[in-house]
């Protein structure tokens, strides 16, 4: 990286926020897409640049952009970017579940010359779950598991009173793909792992737990190789409780990973 690097974040709210101070410090430039009108623009400090527009962020010549903005964000901008040749880190990984989704990006990527990075998020171990692939009798089970706190909405939905639960509750088990379609702000974890760990089949489960604190994640994988069993504890964003705070550090790193001669 050379000081001043042109870096785009797409969104400024926990995450591109939190990113965008952790980059502004390590000497990138930092240009930020937001909607005009958007409220997140009054927390834009004066040291970072803002557009309205992709083209306007492609006219910065970013040397990649980070998406932090939303699965119907990654969908509709990402296309231009990888096809305009520009790498692009993408947080609301739920959207390629999307089998038409995932093809576009993987098309643009392609055909521009650049590439759609996943990058580990809320979670760690993508490098176990993608050493599975090809493995014999392989397979992998995710669980989230939040305080009730974040799942208020869909416990009373549910017939529960979220602040009298007495055990954990399932909201969900089934695939990554239908878990990141109904829950587009909570479980694009899950569909990382799913990314991760393909073609290996990956079990998806939302728990609604009043033991635990924070925001956990659970890796369950079973193969010849043998088995592995991670978890994650993350303390919640302060800005917004249903993101783990680890994100906004974990795609700093991916940016570091990419731009930097020496590679993790
Ligand atoms: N991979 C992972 O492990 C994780 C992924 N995520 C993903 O990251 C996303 C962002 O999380 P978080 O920062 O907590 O969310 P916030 O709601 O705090 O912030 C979202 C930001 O994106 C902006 N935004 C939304 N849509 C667009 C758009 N189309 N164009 C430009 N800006 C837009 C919002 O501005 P405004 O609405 O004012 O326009 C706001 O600034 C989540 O929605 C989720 O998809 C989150 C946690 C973990
Ligand atoms: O941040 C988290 O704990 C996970 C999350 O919201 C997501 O996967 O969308």
């Amino acid at each position: 990286m050379t000081a001043g690097t042109p870096i785009g974040i797409i969104g400024h709210g926990a995450i591109g926020r939190d990113l965008a101070e952790r980059l502004l410090g390590s000497g990138y430039h930092v240009t930020v897409l937001l909607r005009a009108g958007s409220t997140s623009l009054e927390a834009v400090p004066a040291s970072v640049g803002t557009v309205h527009t992709i083209d306007a962020l492609i006219g910065t010549r970013p040397a990649l952009v980070v998406e932090a903005a939303g699965q119907s964000a990654l969908q509709t901008l990402a296309p231009a970017l990888l096809s305009a040749g520009i790498d692009v880190v993408a947080a609301s990984t739920g959207a390629l579940g999307d089998p038409v989704v995932f093809d576009r990006l993987a098309t643009a990527a392609r055909e521009g010359g650049s590439r759609l990075v996943i990058p580990a998020g809320a979670l760690g171990g993508l490098d176990y779950l993608a050493a599975l692939r090809g493995t014999a009798e392989a397979s992998v089970r995710y669980t989230s598991r939040k305080p009730p706190a974040a799942w208020r909405a869909e416990l009373v939905a549910a017939g529960h009173d979220p602040a009298a639960l007495s055990g954990e509750i399932v909201l969900f088990e089934g695939t990554a793909a239908d878990a990141a379609r109904l829950y587009p702000r909570n479980l694009n974890a899950g569909l990382t792992v799913a990314l991760a760990a393909a073609p290996t089949p990956v079990t998806v489960r939302v728990i609604a737990d009043p033991a635990v604190a924070l925001n956990t994640h659970e890796i369950e994988a079973e193969s010849d190789l043998g088995t592995a069993s991670m978890r994650f504890a993350n303390r919640p964003s302060p800005a917004n409780p249903k993101t783990s705070a680890l994100t906004a550090a974990s795609l700093a790193a991916a940016v570091r990973r990419l731009l930097e001669p020496v590679v993790l």
